[in-house]
């Protein structure tokens, strides 16, 4: 029998700095758990604020940079130097000051920015390509999804009322109407980001207040956030800090490792 989606886990810290210091010491813990088993730590990663908040992690030797395989939860069709490239936001805020090998880091194929299907294929075989000969499940299961959430309650580039939020059957879908600028992304989808052992939404200051009210004590609007629900066993995280969740009525959990 399938068991339900375990209820999200709310972390609220009272600085950034504790904020920044307790996700790197749960990423560590889930990099060691994830080498010890399979000897790699697969991880997807977005744009926006999140790249700053892993700054514990520069110059942490218990990170095994060698056994990481990154990919992007979301990114924008541009090239990877292109200063709306999230690749380039990860690179210049994190992978530039790190040991990382680069053929580590699974960035989009910039030669095809110009035909949003290709460009979605091709990232989807790069992923079929980490995890379909090693694990023979339906979806990849990445170790740990780190995500943001936006003003609208989208995720990754997961838009409210867009269509890309029924996709039930690719790994990696296109959007050309985003939103949020750049209009022309492609995404991780939910059944991707839900079959993730564990998934991180990383949200801070007071900007996000009504928001994650919104997307933790009213899940039954759907928003796209609130949409995210790691399929059993898999876990669901916050890490916001108090500016951020002073009017969430959830009950938050003391952060333990
Ligand atoms: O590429 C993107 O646009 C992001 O992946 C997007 O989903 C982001 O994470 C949120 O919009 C939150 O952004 P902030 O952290 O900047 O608020």
């Amino acid at each position: 029998m399938h068991q339900p989606p375990s209820a999200p886990i709310l972390n609220s810290f009272p600085s950034a700095n504790e904020l920044v210091e307790s996700l790197a010491a749960f990423i560590v813990k889930l990099q060691k758990d994830s080498i010890d088993k399979k000897g790699r730590f697969t991880v997807a990663i977005s744009g926006g604020s999140l790249p700053k908040q892993l700054k514990g992690l520069i110059g942490n030797a218990s990170v095994k940079w060698d056994k990481w395989q990154v990919f992007y939860a979301d990114e924008r069709a541009v090239p990877l130097d292109h200063p709306d490239s999230n690749h380039k936001l990860c690179f210049d805020e994190l992978f530039s000051k790190v040991p990382i090998p680069s053929t580590n880091i699974h960035t989009l194929d910039p030669s095809f920015i110009e035909d949003l299907e290709e460009l979605s294929d091709h990232y989807e075989k790069e992923l079929i390509r980490e995890f379909a000969q090693k694990d023979s499940a339906r979806f990849p299961v990445f170790d740990l999804i780190l995500l943001g959430i936006g003003p609208d309650g989208h995720t990754a580039s997961l838009f409210p009322g867009h269509e890309l939020l029924a996709e039930e059957d690719r790994w990696v879908a296109y959007i050309e109407d985003s939103p949020k600028p750049p209009p022309k992304r492609i995404t991780l989808t939910y059944p991707v980001i839900n079959h993730a052992a564990q998934v991180a939404f990383v949200a801070t200051g007071e900007g996000k207040v009504d928001m994650l009210s919104n997307i933790l004590d009213k899940p039954e609007e759907g928003l796209p956030a609130s949409r995210v629900k790691p399929v059993y066993p898999g876990q669901l995280y916050w890490f916001v800090d108090d500016a951020a969740s002073a009017k969430v009525q959830y009950p938050r959990t003391p952060f333990r490792l």
